[in-house]
């Protein structure tokens, strides 16, 4: 029977990845999407520029909308300080298995809590849930319909607070029109873009990185 591309992806990690080393499990999935299957991992590239957001925010708290099979999460993680967080929303089961098994051989699950569902539903919950006060940093993945409503939510669920970073992916391509009008507007936000490639191709997309005002 026929596997799916993040089974793929995942057998690429186990083959090419040592485990427990976070850039080797990062590299493998590259590789195999750079040259076998194009994936919609956040990317090399892209993934420069969210490594350096990551390091020069130094979050103690992450919220990642969009875990697909856990590259950018990998990513993120393994630049985290030691008692630091990352909670992921995947809204498909089949790749949240899949991601928490990347997650696994990289070595990074004691950083990670993946949690299933849609944002919409959860983004309400995460305080009492997880004890969260506010997120450091933000990283918007997930469906480009979703990334205002839910930017609103946090906003009025109190989970962001006066320096809280948001990241957006993919604010040319597919595109997120009317995230970008907003953010880009309003004056509780001071935002700046990160122009880059769609992943694995000449195409152009980009981050967009705002800081929330309070
Ligand atoms: O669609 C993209 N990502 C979202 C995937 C679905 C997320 C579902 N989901 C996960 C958590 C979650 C929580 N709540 C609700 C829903 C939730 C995406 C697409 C492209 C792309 C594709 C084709 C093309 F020709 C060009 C570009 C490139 C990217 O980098 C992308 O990220
Ligand atoms: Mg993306």
């Amino acid at each position: 029977t026929q596997t799916t591309r993040p089974q793929r992806i995942l057998a690429a990690v186990q083959k090419n990845a040592t485990r427990g080393d976070p850039r080797s499990v990062v590299k493998a999935i590259d590789q195999f999407c750079r040259h076998k299957e194009w994936a919609m991992n956040v990317g090399d590239e892209k993934g420069c520029i969210l490594d350096s957001v990551v390091t020069e925010v130094n979050p103690a708290t992450v919220l990642e909308l969009g875990t697909y099979c856990g590259y950018s999460t990998v990513r993120i993680a393994s630049l985290l300080p030691s008692h630091a967080k990352l909670i992921t929303l995947e809204f498909d089961p089949g790749n949240a298995a899949i991601a928490r098994q990347v997650i696994a051989w990289a070595g990074l699950a004691d950083k990670i809590q993946l949690v299933e569902g849609a944002s919409g539903d959860w983004i309400p919950k995460l305080k009492e849930k997880f004890g969260i006060e506010t997120f450091d940093l933000v990283f918007l993945d997930h469906w480009k319909d979703r990334y205002l409503p839910d930017t609103k939510l946090m906003e009025e669920c109190g989970l962001l607070r006066k320096g809280s970073i948001l990241l957006a992916d993919n604010v040319i391509c597919p595109g997120t029109p009317d995230y970008l009008e907003y953010i880009r507007n309003s004056p509780r936000y001071k935002s700046q873009y990160f122009k880059s490639h769609l992943e694995y191709t000449k195409a152009e997309d980009g981050l967009e990185k705002s800081v929330f005002l309070g």
